[in-house]
């Protein structure tokens, strides 16, 4: 039976991270080797900005051939992952590093090879730990035919959770800091 992510009601309205990029700006991605954001071969290469309200964020995924599942039609993992980096985007704009424990999606249309995906996301709330996104994707323009929905939970997590699980050349990638990559290289 899986945990319910339904976020508590009486939450607080979250607020957005006093430097994140404002209404209109482009994200910067959370991670250059992310095969969702970043600009490496195999990534979706999604693209986002902050929405007009400054805390929700809308995601640009170009579907191409490479992302096909059946013939023609995007593959509903691909969708997943771009739900995922979407709803993931969101929730950095607010506060520092979760990961995703869940993620339920709705795949609600199919999606052609050559189709624009637009996405919405916001964080709904977040309570110590856990992070509750939701968030929609649409057909060729924002706010247009549904192709589905999703919402996730995100749990922080420190820097020792890349260190313990991660890989050293990952985190020097990264340009973290020599103690950082000593203390994972010397699996602490
Ligand atoms: C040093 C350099 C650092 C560099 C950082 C660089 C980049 C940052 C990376 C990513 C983040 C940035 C942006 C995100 C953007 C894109 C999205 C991509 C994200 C991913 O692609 S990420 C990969 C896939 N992801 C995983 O690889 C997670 C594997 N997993 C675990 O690592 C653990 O499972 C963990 C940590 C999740 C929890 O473990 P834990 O031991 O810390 O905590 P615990 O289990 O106590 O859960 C705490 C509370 O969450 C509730 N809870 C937990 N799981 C739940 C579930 N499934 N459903 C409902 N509730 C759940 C519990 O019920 C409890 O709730 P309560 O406190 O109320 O009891």
């Amino acid at each position: 039976m899986p945990i319910s992510i339904d976020p508590p009601a009486d939450a607080p309205p979250p607020q957005k991270h006093p430097k994140a990029p404002g209404p209109g700006e482009r994200t910067t991605p959370h991670y250059e080797g992310c095969r969702g954001c970043g600009d490496v071969p195999g990534s979706l290469r999604l693209a986002s900005w902050v929405g007009e309200d400054g805390v929700s964020v809308h995601s640009r995924f170009d579907v191409r051939d490479e992302h096909q599942g059946a013939p023609g039609l995007l593959h509903g993992g691909m969708l997943m992952t771009a739900f995922d980096d979407a709803l993931g985007t969101a929730y950095t704009q607010i506060t520092r590093a979760a990961v995703t424990a869940r993620l339920e999606t709705d795949f609600r249309r199919p999606v052609p090879v050559g189709t624009t995906l637009w996405f919405r996301s916001r964080v709904d709330a977040i309570v110590g730990r856990k992070i509750y996104v939701s968030g929609v994707g649409f057909l060729g323009e924002l706010d247009g035919e549904v192709a589905g929905t999703a919402r996730a939970l995100f749990v922080k997590v420190g820097a020792e959770h890349f260190l313990r699980h991660g890989r050293p050349e990952d985190l020097e990638a990264l340009g973290a800091p020599r103690e950082v990559i000593e203390a994972a290289r010397a699996g602490n």
